[in-house]
């Protein structure tokens, strides 16, 4: 089954073309929706959530059809909003409570459960504390945890890492994989990095100014992408030409190179080379490709 399904979808807003005849379908695990900002994808969400009516086309979620079936699929489905919509004044427990109540828990039910998912996304005795006093990272767990909180089969998380530092994004994306695989719960991920998303997605969609540009397993895109990035301090022109008469593929990216990894030795050689060079290696880093760097393997045809 799927678990969400598209024909010609589109949605246009006054000035804009949101979403452009999209075609396109999801299966059960962790699917990652990519895209630059202002491509589409909150847009998206909120059609397949039946809270914004498309201007052509279908979609289906789990099998219920959007245009005439919201609200159940408002009760199958939790939603991390994207932005900072939580109320300032009341604690995460009363909030995630509250909506568990609103979710149709009875009271006790819903204390337990709340509980549950607040320590579940990492929130401890701040749970009792005012919302508003939180740091991003704590804001993002209580929106996922009310997401969570009716036991939904399925989630769309909208950038659940947005703002959130290199070490606050990396345990939010532990967390969402945990969710697909320990609980079962399919989630749909968005973010502009295809490169955060390669760790914790089975299937990767990306989309460009509504259009579908791609849709295909994690495995394509990494082994499309399989390439290092390297940032000496100075001296990158003479260590891509000395890579490159080692018999490596190397591109040069403004200061950066990309290098083609052609198994670990790659790195060995990078490393052998900045050494004999006498270069300061600042970086090198596998797999965090920008969005763009997609696009433009796209266009080339790769
Ligand atoms: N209610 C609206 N009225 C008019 N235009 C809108 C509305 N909602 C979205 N848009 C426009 O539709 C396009 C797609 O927006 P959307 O929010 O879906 O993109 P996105 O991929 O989620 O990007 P971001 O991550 O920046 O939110 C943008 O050009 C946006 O300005």
């Amino acid at each position: 089954m799927h678990i969400l399904a598209t024909e010609g979808l589109t949605k246009r807003f006054p000035t804009v073309t949101a979403l452009d005849q999209l075609t396109v379908t999801a299966g059960p695990g962790v699917t990652g929706l990519v895209g630059a900002n202002g491509a589409g994808k909150s847009t998206l969400i909120k059609i397949m959530l039946g809270l914004l009516p498309p201007t052509g086309g279908s979609a289906r979620v789990l099998d219920l059809d959007v245009a005439t079936r919201g609200a159940e699929i408002r009760g199958l489905v939790g939603y991390m909003p994207e932005h900072d919509c939580l109320p300032p004044d009341v604690s995460a427990t009363e909030l995630v409570v509250h909506l568990a109540q609103m979710s149709g828990l009875p009271r006790t039910a819903a204390r337990e459960r709340a509980a549950d998912v607040l320590r579940h996304v990492g929130l401890a005795e701040e749970r009792y504390r005012a919302v508003g006093g939180y740091s991003t990272g704590m804001k993002q767990r209580v929106k996922l945890a009310q997401a969570l909180v009716h036991d939904p089969k399925l989630i769309f998380l909208d950038e659940p890492t947005n703002g959130l530092d290199p070490r606050g994004r990396d345990e939010m994306l532990t967390l969402i994989r945990r969710i697909g695989t320990e609980f079962g719960i399919s989630v749909l991920v968005t973010s502009h990095l295809l490169g955060e998303l390669e760790r914790i997605c089975d299937h990767v969609i990306v989309i460009d100014a509504g259009r579908l540009l791609r849709s295909s397993a994690i495995a394509e895109f990494t082994h499309a992408t399989r390439s290092v990035t390297v940032e000496v301090e100075e001296g990158a022109t003479p260590l891509a030409a000395r890579l490159t008469e080692l018999g490596h593929t190397v591109t040069p990216h403004g200061r950066l190179l990309l290098v083609e990894v052609t198994g670990p030795e790659t790195f060995d050689a990078i490393r052998d080379t900045a050494v004999d060079l006498d270069l300061c290696l600042i970086r090198l880093e596998q797999g965090r490709h920008r969005i763009e760097d997609v696009f433009r393997e796209e266009v080339a045809g790769v």
